[in-house]
């Protein structure tokens, strides 16, 4: 019926109308997003969980959703898992598209968004396709020395927790991905976690950003804002 030719014309024709189409609805929902950034190891993901629990986000790892894409046998399975041994970044276009389906199927409009952007290409094509801009981002500073010992005990079974690969993951945030922060440090956007320290102790920190102490709830009066003034 139609020709190899005339089927590659038709996606090639319409996939950008598709990609709108995402882009379009998901900027309907005008989702509030965190972005979480830090080297490997630096405890993302774990302090993302905790996230989740005391403030309603839905926690999206970019890693986590490139490696369910490789284990779904997609057409960019094989291109993905070979970026991943060497530590590098996967084009932008894949990613962009899991976090927009993941945003969508969420029915939630809070999200911490993990391990994005991680070079200047993730940063400047997720703005231009989803117009969405950071409420602000989470940096969770921490030494190399403590995130590779990290990772060495992380036991997720995962390739790329190797020491080869994680001096190459290493190599990409100081020269990738340290540059995007500084970005939006220079947009003031930029809250800087000491996360060295033991987990709880990192998360009392997070907390302070998430539950400013200017939100101050009000008692003596009916509801928020009447009567006088105390901080809980
Ligand atoms: N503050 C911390 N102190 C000690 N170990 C931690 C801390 N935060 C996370 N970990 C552990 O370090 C490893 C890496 O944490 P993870 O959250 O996966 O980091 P990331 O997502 O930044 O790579 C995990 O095994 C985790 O349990
Ligand atoms: N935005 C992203 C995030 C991760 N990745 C790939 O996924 C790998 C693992 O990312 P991750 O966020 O799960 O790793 P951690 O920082 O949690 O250790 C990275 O080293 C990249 O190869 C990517 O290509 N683009
Ligand atoms: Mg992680």
């Amino acid at each position: 019926m139609f020709s190899f030719d005339q089927i590659i014309h038709f996606a090639l024709l319409y996939s950008p109308l598709f990609f709108q189409d995402i882009s379009v609805r998901l900027a309907e929902k005008k989702p509030k997003v965190v972005f979480v950034l830090g080297g490997p190891g630096s405890g993302k993901g774990t302090q993302c969980e905790k996230i989740v629990q005391d403030f309603g986000y839905t926690h999206l790892s970019a890693g986590d959703l490139l490696r369910a894409e490789k284990n779904s046998g997609s057409e960019n399975g094989i291109m993905i898992q070979n970026m991943m041994n060497e530590g590098k970044i996967v084009p932008s276009e894949v990613t962009i598209k899991l976090l927009q389906k993941a945003m969508l199927e969420s029915g939630n409009d809070k999200f911490l968004i993990d391990g994005f952007p991680r070079n200047e290409e993730n940063r400047a094509a997720f703005e231009a396709v989803t117009k969405i801009e950071p409420e602000f981002v989470l940096y969770f500073n921490c030494s190399e020395k403590e995130m590779e010992r990290r990772i060495l005990n992380r036991n997720q079974g995962r390739e790329d927790d190797n020491i080869e690969t994680i001096r190459k993951r290493f190599k990409v945030f100081l020269e990738s991905s340290l540059p995007v922060i500084e970005y939006y440090k220079g947009k003031g956007k930029v809250r800087e976690i000491d996360a060295a320290k033991p987990v709880e102790e990192v998360f009392e920190e997070v907390k302070g950003i998430f539950n400013p102490p200017e939100v101050r709830k009000v008692v003596g009066g009916r509801g928020w804002g009447r009567g006088c003034c105390a901080i809980l």
